[in-house]
C-alpha cells in the first residue's frame, strides 16, 4: 500500500487531472476505483459526499481543482506569483464554468427542461466559452496560461473527452484547433504517457 490514494470512479473524468499530476510529480500512488455499490458504502464518511478524493497519509483532500493546484504548487507547475497564479485560477474557472453548466444541462432529468437548456447550450453559451477558450489557449501556446505548462492544462486536459461528449462535439479539435494542442502538451509528458499506457502508477 502506497502512502498516496487517489479515490474515484473507474473513469478519467474529475480523477483524470490529480492521477496525471501525481504520475507527473513521479509519484508511487493507489488508483482506488469505486463501484456504484462500493461508493454508496464509502459517500457518508467522505467530506462533501463527493469523489474524486486524494489522501495523502491519512490526510483527506477534497474538490479537484484545489487538489490540482495544490499538487501544481508541489510540482512546479504553478505561478511564481500571486498575478501569475490569478492567471491560472482566473482561466480555469472560466473552464470549470463551462464544464458545470455543460454538466448541468445533460443531466437535467426533466426531458422538457432538459432539450431546452441543451438547446440555449449548444447554440450560444457553449460556442462563445469554446471560442474564448479556444482564443485564450492559442495566445497561451497551447496552455490555459501563462504560455507555459501549469496545473490548469492538466484539469482541462483531464475532462476533454467529456466535454467532448457532453456537448455532442465530436469535431471539437477541428472547431476549436488549440484545445488538442493543450491536451497533447500534458499527454506528451513521458510520465504521463506511461501512467495512460498502463492504467497504473508509475
Ligand atoms: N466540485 C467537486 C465536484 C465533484 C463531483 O461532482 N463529483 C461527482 C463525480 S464527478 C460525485 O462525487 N458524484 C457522486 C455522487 O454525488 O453520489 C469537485 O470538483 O471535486
Amino acid at each position: 500500500m502506497s502512502k498516496i490514494s487517489v479515490h474515484y470512479f473507474n473513469e478519467r473524468g474529475l480523477g483524470e487531472a490529480i492521477r496525471t499530476l501525481l504520475a507527473y510529480g513521479g509519484e508511487d500512488f493507489d488508483d482506488i476505483r469505486y463501484t456504484d455499490e462500493e461508493w454508496e458504502k464509502f459517500q457518508p464518511s467522505t467530506p462533501f459526499g463527493q469523489l474524486p478524493l486524494l489522501v495523502i497519509s491519512g490526510k483527506i483532500y477534497s474538490q479537484s481543482n484545489a487538489i490540482a493546484r495544490y499538487l501544481g504548487r508541489k510540482y512546479g507547475l504553478a505561478g511564481q506569483d500571486v498575478d501569475e497564479e490569478f492567471e491560472i485560477d482566473q482561466n480555469v474557472d472560466y473552464f470549470t464554468e463551462l464544464r458545470t453548466v455543460s454538466a448541468d444541462s445533460f443531466y437535467e432529468e426533466d426531458p422538457e427542461i432538459r432539450s431546452k437548456l441543451l438547446e440555449k447550450l449548444f447554440k450560444d453559451k457553449a460556442p462563445r466559452m469554446l471560442t474564448k477558450l479556444d482564443e485564450i489557449i492559442s495566445k497561451n501556446n497551447g496552455h490555459i496560461a501563462l504560455g507555459k505548462l501549469t496545473w490548469g492544462d492538466f484539469v482541462i486536459a483531464g475532462v476533454f473527452d467529456y466535454i467532448k461528449y457532453i456537448l455532442n462535439l465530436p469535431d471539437i479539435e477541428a472547431k476549436y484547433p488549440s484545445f488538442k494542442k493543450l491536451v497533447d502538451n500534458v499527454n506528451s509528458n513521458p510520465n504521463v504517457q506511461i501512467f495512460s499506457r498502463t492504467g497504473t502508477k508509475i
